[in-house]
């Protein structure tokens, strides 16, 4: 448990000043201000020491505590306008300004980062990166790092101040230092293990939590809903035993420490007392050092009850720093863009992240501009994967993509997606009007452009059942909308978008056949002059397509028209002919 590394503070200033980006100067300035005021205030503590002396003397100069008092004060006041100039960063509109470009940095790396690093996030993980580790380390840094500097300059100025004064007295106030300094480290390790945990067991509830609620009606069908709740009850579980050893780990050093400001107080005192029965040391110097003492004990308890702040500070920063260097996408020079909208995969080799598959292997395929091609093959072979490099999920370990003959490369990435539509099975909806989530495909269509590309996907009629029409919530309505209507208001998003490359995830799949026909007179619509991409599953729905792939273990094994390749009497053949008996053997036991 006691194994995590405690950064060094130039490690944390570091990743401090990366976070800060470009306010790292306003961060650097907040700094050098607390150092400046805290040495100030060091030296108004150590000047006590000639102001009681020449208060509790036997030839009392007024003049003599006057100046003293004069010179304290200035000191006081200046160490105070620097704590105010520094402050003024913590409270003024910079924290916070750093706090929104930094969550709008995470926002932008997310948007264009490769969506297969980005799939390695749970949802909850992200959210809890740009929700609560933003705050835990910008916010918390405005609030810790005076305390900080307040502990780590005050104490040295002190001494370094006193030894001047009176060597002796700076020995007396060093005594607590070879226990002190132990005692911080080890609180800091103490408490490190189980801030890091904390934050760990915080992202893996938030996940767990949001999985479980969006899981929820799968679980239900499959009656796991208590089994799954099992799992969201451990997070829980672990996240109470994280919190109770992080409280147990803080307080102890605390007790320690501040029984030790205790015993140095007695110590001190005790040695004072002797000193000046010996008449080795005044009343007024006592006085002082221990009014330094208490003045002392009160920052230093403070700052090693915030101390845990540091490390939760570091596992949000960890958290946020690995996020923004996730590598981005390079648009190779020069950008270009396509004038047709051909496809061309050249000796594209491609294995997913820490797989040692190649999903596809030195694959040639050619799609020809505004035409049908479909894409079949067995289970796993590599259909989805091709569409995916299409849209630039991943680049390829080998090989390149063409648009119109042009590296997608060398395309930006919303260029590159201004070109293609998707169709899925699955439609995912936001929870705002059917207007809204019409108008997503073109988000500044006019409301007469939203209502014809509707009318075009035959989503009119529904809508205008719905209560609000479209204006209707899609919150509102819950789960009431069917899958075909779902995937007509995606295939209405589509056709406001009127990109010139439609890939089409057989979305008609998994419909009846009512909606079936409705979704597919909305395809029909959709695709009048495209190149059209369909990966199919049922082969009797392509037999018109201008071209077909057919992909076996991410090679292309064939490739031509349904009659070409039922001529030929090869893989397509026999997947064709295998499909066609399951459609009869189906038939036969409906009617026995
Ligand atoms: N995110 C991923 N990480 C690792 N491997 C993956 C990932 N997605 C797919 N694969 C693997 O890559 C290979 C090709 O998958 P792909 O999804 O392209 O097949 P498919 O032909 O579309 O299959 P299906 O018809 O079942 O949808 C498979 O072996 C699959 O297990």
């Amino acid at each position: 448990m006691n194994n995590e590394k405690v950064s060094s503070f130039k490690e944390s200033y570091d990743i401090t000043l990366k976070i800060a980006d470009k306010s790292a100067s306003l961060v650097k300035r907040s700094f050098l201000y607390f150092i400046i005021a805290y040495i100030f205030q060091g030296l108004a503590f150590a000047f006590f020491f000639p102001l009681l002396n020449s208060i509790f003397t036997n030839d009392f100069n007024l003049n003599n505590t006057l100046f003293w008092f004069g010179i304290i004060a200035i000191l006081s006041i200046v160490s105070f306008i620097f704590r105010w100039l520094a402050s003024d960063f913590q409270y003024s509109k910079d924290i916070v300004q750093i706090t929104h470009d930094l969550r709008n940095k995470l926002g932008e790396k997310i948007k264009t980062m490769p969506l297969q690093s980005l799939y390695k996030y749970r949802t909850g993980e992200l959210n809890s990166i740009l929700a609560q580790n933003v705050d835990e380390s910008i916010l918390h840094m405005g609030i810790v790092s005076g305390m900080f500097f307040e502990v780590a300059i005050v104490p040295i100025v002190i001494v370094i101040a006193t030894f001047f004064i009176d060597p002796a007295m700076a020995l007396a106030l060093l005594i607590a230092l070879p226990i002190a300094v132990p005692v911080y480290k080890w609180s800091r390790k103490k408490t490190k293990w189980d801030k890091t945990q904390g934050a760990k067991a915080h992202a893996t509830l938030e996940a767990d939590t949001v999985e479980y609620i969006q899981g929820l009606p799968v679980l239900r069908a499959v009656n796991q809903v208590g089994e799954n709740a099992q799992n969201l009850q451990k997070s829980i579980g672990i996240l109470r035993e994280v919190q109770k050893k992080g409280l147990y780990a803080s307080t102890l050093p605390m007790i320690i420490m501040n029984t030790l400001v205790e015993f140095v107080f007695l110590f001190v005192l005790a040695l004072g007392s002797l000193w000046i029965a010996n008449e080795e040391f005044t009343i007024g110097a006592l006085l002082a050092l221990l009014i330094i003492l208490g003045r002392l004990s009160e920052p230093l308890a403070n700052f090693l009850a915030v101390s845990g702040v540091l490390d939760i500070m570091e596992a949000s920063f960890k958290h946020i720093k690995k996020l923004l260097d996730t590598k981005e996408f390079s648009i190779k020079e020069p950008k270009q863009k396509p004038t047709k909208f051909d496809i061309k995969f050249e000796n594209v080799d491609f294995a997913y992240e820490g797989t040692n598959q190649t999903a596809l292997k030195s694959l040639d395929i050619q799609i020809k501009d505004k035409s049908l091609t479909a894409i079949v093959g067995p289970s796993g072979s590599g259909k989805t994967t091709i569409t995916k490099l299409i849209m630039r999920y991943d680049d390829p370990q080998n090989g390149i993509v063409k648009i119109g003959d042009i590296d997608i490369r060398n395309m930006e990435q919303t260029t590159l997606m201004s070109y293609i539509s998707v169709v899925f099975q699955d439609v995912y909806l936001f929870d705002d009007t059917i207007l809204n989530n019409i108008r997503m495909g073109k988000p500044n269509a006019s409301d007469e452009e939203v209502l014809k590309a509707s009318n075009a996907a035959f989503c009119h009629e529904f809508v205008s059942r719905l209560p609000n029409g479209y204006e209707t919530k899609v919150g509102e309505i819950g789960g009431s909308l069917s899958g075909g209507e779902r995937q007509r208001i995606s295939i209405a998003r589509a056709i406001l978008k009127n990109a010139p490359i439609v890939i089409l995830d057989e979305p008609t799949s998994a419909l009846d056949t009512q909606s079936e026909v409705a979704v597919q007179n909305a395809l029909d619509e959709l695709i009048k002059d495209k190149t059209v991409i369909v990966i199919a599953h049922r082969l009797s729905t392509i037999a018109h397509a201008d071209n077909i792939l057919v992909i076996e273990d991410g090679k292309l094994k064939e490739k031509g028209t349904h009659q070409e390749l039922f001529k030929k009497q090869g893989k397509y053949y026999s997947m064709f002919q295998a499909q066609q008996r399951v459609k009869e053997w189906n038939v036969k036991s409906t009617i026995e």
